[in-house]
Formats: C-alpha cells, structure tokens, sequence
C-alpha cells in the first residue's frame, strides 16, 4: 500500500486538517502519516492557532521521510514562515510530488498571516509544488485578481497562479462562487477541465477543501490520472458534504465515509 504524508495542522472538531486528510486517505485506500505543524480550535467566536516549533515539526519530518517510501505529500495549514522554510528545506530536494493546499482563508473564521509568510507561500512554495488548490479567496489573493465573480476570472487567475512556477493549478469555486453550480477548475500546463457538481444548501462544508486535496493526493499515489483524481475527488467531497456531521446551525464538518458507503469503490 502506497503511504502518504500530510504535514497540517490539527482542527479540534475534525472538519478540517489533518483529521480530515487522514480520514480521506484511509478511505481511498493509502496509507497516511502526518507532520503537525499548529493546532487549530474553532468555537463559535471564531479560530484560535498555536502554531508548533520548527524543531518539532522539522523532527516529525525527519521521523516520516527517513523510514518510509513517500512519493507524496499534502501541505495544508503551515502556520509561519519558520514552518515554511523547514518544510522546503526538507522537501525541495526529493523526489517527493507536493500538493499545496495553501489555507489563507479560512470559511471557519478570519485569521491574519504575516506578510513575509505569504510572500514565501508565492515565491518559495509554489515553484517546488507539483499542484496547488486554492478556494475562491485564496486564488484572488495569490492571483491578484481581485473579483472572482465569473468563469473568465476564474481562468486567469489559475493563469496567474501557475506563472508563479506551479504546473498545475485547481481553483475551488466552492460555495463562494455566484450560482447553483459547485465548480472545479483545473488548470494543467496541456490544457483546461472544468468540474461541477449541483451546489448543495448545507452548512456541513466544514473541511471540504481539506478533503478535496487531500482526496486528489490519495489518488495520484494510487496513480491515477491528475484529471481523474480531481473527477473523483469532485465526487468523493460532494458526497462528505451531503451526509455532513451539523455542529451548529452555522457549522458542521464533512463526513469522509459517505463515499465508501454510497459508491462502488474503483
Ligand atoms: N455548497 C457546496 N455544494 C457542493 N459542493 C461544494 C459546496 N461547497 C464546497 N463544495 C465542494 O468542496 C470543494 C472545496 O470547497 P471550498 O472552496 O473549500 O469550500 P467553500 O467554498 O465552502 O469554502 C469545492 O471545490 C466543491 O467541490
Ligand atoms: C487545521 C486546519 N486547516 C485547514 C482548515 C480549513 O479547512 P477547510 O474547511 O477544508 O478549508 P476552506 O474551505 O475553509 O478553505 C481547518 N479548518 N483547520
């Protein structure tokens, strides 16, 4: 069986973060191990980080990558640019292909990220990953297109997103978008594919985007396809969604295992 790495942060109510990776890695059938970089509490005020040492996340790194085979890791929440520098440093030299989901913006509640974090997510980031998934707000940001209101939008900004030196590139329209349809965009350096599933009129989205990424990572170890893995995951978070956990009236996390127990598995 294939192992892959998240390095994430911890979500205490599992929408989000590593709980969700892991959960969606076991599902599709790999095996995961993780490298915490912060804990992340949300409660109805909002989200609380604490974010990890860079020695401690940097020995969790050594602990993965020097006794197991990884040829592919998701990095989620990674907090500050001393986790940032860590993670390249360890990963930038490796054969090992990295999916950025680069966790700005968070549905969950506002949080601040230094400018110098950001700066780095651009221009050290970016160029080493082999794919990134950034939500609406995320993409407007990294892209500087500042309104992504429309198909066109969505499509240069991927444009921009990819000039800053990663090949592939999937925007997220997710609920954020105008309109009934929940879209995927994917940008490769061959060519365009849009995705799209009903937009469902639920609160249980929390982890959605965690769950997408982590998802298509689970799916390119297991070799499919970047096109496949983003149909599936498409499928695979639509279903989480629909059959979500409700936490609040305003809040509530996706379930991983509803694909397992509404799909043939492939
Ligand atoms: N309301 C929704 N209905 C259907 N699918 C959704 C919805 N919200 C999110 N998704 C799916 O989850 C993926 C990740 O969503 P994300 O952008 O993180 O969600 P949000 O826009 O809610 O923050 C989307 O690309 C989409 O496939
Ligand atoms: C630790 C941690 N990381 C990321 C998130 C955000 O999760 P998700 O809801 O999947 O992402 P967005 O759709 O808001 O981008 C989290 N809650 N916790």
């Amino acid at each position: 069986m294939e192992t892959v790495l998240t390095i994430a942060g911890s979500d205490s109510l599992a929408g989000g973060g590593l709980q969700a990776d892991l959960k969606t890695f076991e599902e599709l059938n790999v095996f995961g191990v993780s490298a915490i970089t912060s804990l992340i509490n949300v409660d109805p005020t909002g989200i609380q980080s604490h974010v990890l040492s860079a020695d401690l996340l940097s020995e969790q790194l050594d602990s993965t990558l020097s006794q197991l085979p990884i040829r592919f890791a998701k990095i989620g929440l990674i907090g500050n640019f001393s986790n940032l520098l860590v993670i390249i440093k360890k990963l930038m030299n490796t054969d090992i292909k990295l999916i950025v989901d680069p966790v700005l913006f968070f549905k969950e509640g506002a949080h601040y990220f230094q400018k110098v974090y950001t700066d780095a997510m651009k221009s050290l980031l970016l160029p080493v990953a082999y794919l990134v998934t950034p939500n609406l707000e995320e993409a407007a940001f990294l892209s500087n297109v500042s309104k992504l209101e429309t198909k066109d939008d969505v499509q240069q900004a991927a444009q921009k997103i990819q000039a800053l030196g990663c090949p592939n590139v999937v925007i997220k329209c997710g609920s954020r978008f105008p309109g009934d349809t929940a879209y995927n965009y994917l940008l490769t350096e061959s060519g365009e594919h849009w995705f799209e599933t009903p937009k469902l009129a639920v609160t249980t989205t929390d982890g959605a985007g965690c769950t997408f990424s982590a998802a298509i990572t689970a799916l390119l170890a297991r070799n499919y396809a970047l096109v496949d893995a983003v149909q599936l995951a498409t499928r695979f978070v639509y279903l989480g969604i629909q059959a979500g956990i409700p936490i609040s009236p305003h809040l509530g996390s996706v379930w991983q295992g509803a694909y397992r127990q509404k799909e043939v598995h492939p």
